[in-house]
């Protein structure tokens, strides 16, 4: 009987180490994974429940959402017209400062914002200065007649691809100037001109600059560099001139008001362990409710689909003047053509709430007429804003933005979420 035990016992042992053994084998083999085995890399959090629903709408979006609406045509050819302007007149300027409209920030039709790019590309430049105003190298260029522009220089070429975060790496001079023509194409007006221009170094900045820009310079062989001042400037960081001796830049229109500055509910947190409120609760927007108009909300919300198609991820604080919020700062658009990031999103599809207005106009950008006008505006310029693929992607996000509206629509019906009257 004890023999017997002692055998039942020592091949329980036995099991136990070959189950032990096996155990720590397959543990090893977890790291031991063949390179073939290539998952797809997993998101820091989970894939929020919304975003499958707005992928279900997405797969049945309905036809007119995919072609071209003839309606579209006469907002097409205005727009085309009102940058179709090859020449200057003197008092585009006048016309500017003594601009105050209900319906745009800054001239919008009659061949007047196409004078204005002129401009801002032509005007001859009497001072530059350091902006130090942001966390990104920025200049302030005084043109003669004492306009103030914005100038964030080129820091990428147009198919580089930003990895990382979607707010990662210095800011693109041309999601700037995109950002103009997507903003006037979705009749978002109150927005700040913006266009592309050179400017020469020992030729139009040396005989202007300030001491303090100055000081922001170095030699790089033959080449004069600025890493200028600002948050994030540093001395190894400068921007240089190519081999014509010029930068390339956004020009900005300066806007010389008083505006107020709000912290954008749905900033994030520049932490990827820190999440922010909104990416918990998919009802923060009941909260953010109680703090804001439903006109503001409404504008917020635009703004997010604005973003959303350029995929500025970047949006922290915002601007309003004249009780409008303001396209300000919209240089950390077209990163990356493959990355939708639908979370830019979030105060659309966590309001559900849409003002007509916009709604109506969507519709009519739809199968390729958003990215055509733009090119075509753009073109007047001699410029190239964004490669094909991002031109692409705008249009694929914009599919996402109509899966959005019609996944609120089938959650609480359309004369919740479109909102009349606004
Ligand atoms: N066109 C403009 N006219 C007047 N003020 C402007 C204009 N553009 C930006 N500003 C002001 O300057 C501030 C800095 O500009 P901007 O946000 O573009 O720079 P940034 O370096 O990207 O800053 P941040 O890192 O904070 O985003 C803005 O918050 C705004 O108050
Ligand atoms: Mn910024």
């Amino acid at each position: 009987m004890s023999l017997n035990y002692a055998f039942t016992f020592s091949l329980f042992l036995i099991i136990l180490v070959v189950l032990n053994l096996y155990f720590f084998y397959t543990l090893n083999g977890v790291n031991k994974k063949p390179t073939y085995f290539n998952l797809p890399k997993l998101r820091s959090h989970p894939l929020p429940d919304v975003f499958t629903e707005i992928f279900e709408y997405l797969n049945y979006l309905p036809s007119k959402y995919k072609s071209r609406n003839n309606k579209f045509n006469l907002i097409r050819s205005n727009l085309i017209s009102s940058f179709n302007s090859s020449v200057s007149k003197n008092n585009v300027w006048d016309i500017t400062d003594n601009w105050i409209n209900e319906a745009s920030l800054f001239p919008h039709k009659d061949g007047l914002p196409g004078q204005i790019i002129q401009a801002l590309r032509q005007g001859e430049i009497a001072l530059v200065d350091n902006a130090p105003k942001g966390t990104q190298l920025k200049l302030l260029l005084l043109l003669k007649d004492k306009r103030k522009i914005f100038f964030k220089p080129k820091r990428y070429n147009l198919d580089d691809i930003i990895h990382g975060t979607i707010y990662s790496g210095f800011d693109r001079h041309n999601s700037e100037v995109f950002a103009y023509y997507l903003a006037m194409a979705l009749n978002f007006t109150w927005v700040a001109p913006a266009a592309i221009r050179r400017i020469h170094v020992e030729r139009d900045v040396v005989p202007v600059a300030t001491p303090g820009l100055k000081r922001t310079m170095l030699r790089n062989g033959s080449s004069l560099c600025i890493y200028g001042k600002c948050f994030y400037c540093k001395s190894n960081e400068t921007v240089c001139p190519d081999k014509k001796g010029e930068l390339e830049g956004a020009v900005i229109l300066y806007l010389d008001k008083h505006f107020r500055q709000y912290k954008y509910p749905w900033k994030r947190s520049y932490n990827t362990k820190v999440q922010m409120e909104w990416e918990r609760n998919n009802d923060f927007c009941k909260k953010v409710i109680l703090t804001l108009s439903t006109r503001r909300l409404l504008n917020l919300i635009d703004v997010s689909i604005f973003d959303f198609l350029l995929q500025n991820g970047d949006r922290h604080d915002y601007e309003v003047y004249r009780d409008k919020v303001i396209l300000l700062d919209n240089g950390k658009g077209l990163g990356n053509p493959t990355a939708d990031e639908l979370d830019i999103l979030a105060p659309l599809y966590q309001c559900c709430m849409l003002s007509s207005s916009t709604w109506q106009y969507l519709e009519l950008l739809a199968g390729g007429s958003l990215t055509d006008v733009i090119k075509i505006m753009a073109a007047f310029q001699g410029e190239t804003l964004a490669t094909e693929d991002h031109y692409r992607a705008v249009e694929r996000r914009l599919l996402k933005v109509y899966a959005t509206v019609q996944y609120c629509i089938g959650k609480h019906g359309s004369a919740k979420v479109i909102k009349l009257g606004f």
